[in-house]
């Protein structure tokens, strides 16, 4: 079964396009996406994504976490589903709907000399009931609420992109121990389905850097879900402006977060090798 490592900013996947060849069976989509993203012992990458069918988009965009866990969006992984679309799956639309579980996302291609340079995605509005992140607790948002972790107490503000976000602001991202707390807010238990982690350092009004530590892949080199958060956070926080520069620790993201309510995310999209998963 052929498959194409991709990436969004070092936010690596294994991308295998469903619409055109069969998923082989005998083992079930966490158990492959374990074995598959392994970094050692499989192809190595923070993800699986597969491309199905879809009756009222392009494509239906399933994303399978490296842990097997299924999520419901993925900023990098649908940038370089639209560029492999129109390179490669014979979609030649500037303009693309890609259904997810998350809700039909919208990526407008930048073309330069017939190639995808870039990809701007409408990322579609916030969900900021706290019901709705999913998050434990009294009906409202979360907006710079204590969170106590281990006797120390953060200040956290949650979002959803379609995935759940805790984003939290501190001094300094470089000082931030991201391999102890990430797993602990990740898996805490006010969070019912787990959460992604942004570690938020302002520089600027435009411009923030962030370590993210994902829900079922841990440190990555980018999150765009994350980036849209993060820039939804530092507005209700009133720490930025609405069009943010996200400086990762793989590169940057602009986001945008427009008087439609609706995030924008624009951001580059490459295509690494392909290659043959043995159908066993
Ligand atoms: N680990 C995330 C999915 C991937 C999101 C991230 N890679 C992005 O670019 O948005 C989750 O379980 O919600």
């Amino acid at each position: 079964m052929q498959f194409f490592k991709v990436h969004g900013l070092g936010n690596d996947f294994i991308l295998v396009d469903l619409v055109k060849q069969e998923w082989p069976g005998g083992e079930n989509l966490s158990e492959s996406a374990r074995r598959l993203c392994h970094r050692q012992f499989g192809i190595g990458a923070d993800g699986l994504v597969l491309l199905h069918p879809s009756p009222r988009a392009d494509v239906f965009m399933q994303v399978i976490n490296s842990d097997g866990s299924e999520a419901e969006m993925c900023g990098n992984a649908i940038r370089c589903v639209a560029k492999y679309l129109y390179e490669r799956g014979g979609i030649k639309k500037e303009v693309m709907h890609i259904e997810t579980r998350a809700g039909v996302m919208v990526p407008r291609l930048v073309l330069e000399n017939g190639r995808v340079a870039a990809v701007r995605v409408d990322m579609g509005i916030p969900r900021l009931e706290r019901q709705d992140i999913p998050m434990i607790g009294p009906p409202g948002s979360v907006i710079k609420e204590p969170l106590v972790l281990e006797g120390q107490t953060f200040h956290i503000t949650a979002v959803s992109m379609g995935n759940p976000h805790c984003v939290l602001f501190v001094p300094d991202v470089e000082q931030v121990d991201l391999y102890g707390l990430g797993p602990k807010l990740e898996k805490h238990p006010l969070f019912p389905r787990k959460t992604n982690v942004e570690f938020v350092q302002v520089l600027n009004r435009s411009e923030v850097r962030v370590r993210v530590w994902e829900r079922g892949a841990g440190p990555t080199l980018a999150c765009g879900t994350g980036a849209c958060a993060t820039v939804v956070a530092g507005v209700l926080n009133n720490y930025t402006d609405r069009e943010v520069k996200v400086h990762l620790p793989g590169g940057t993201l602009l986001i945008e977060w427009k008087e439609d309510n609706h995030l924008y995310m624009t951001g580059p999209a490459e295509e690494i090798f392909c290659g043959q998963i043995p159908c066993s």
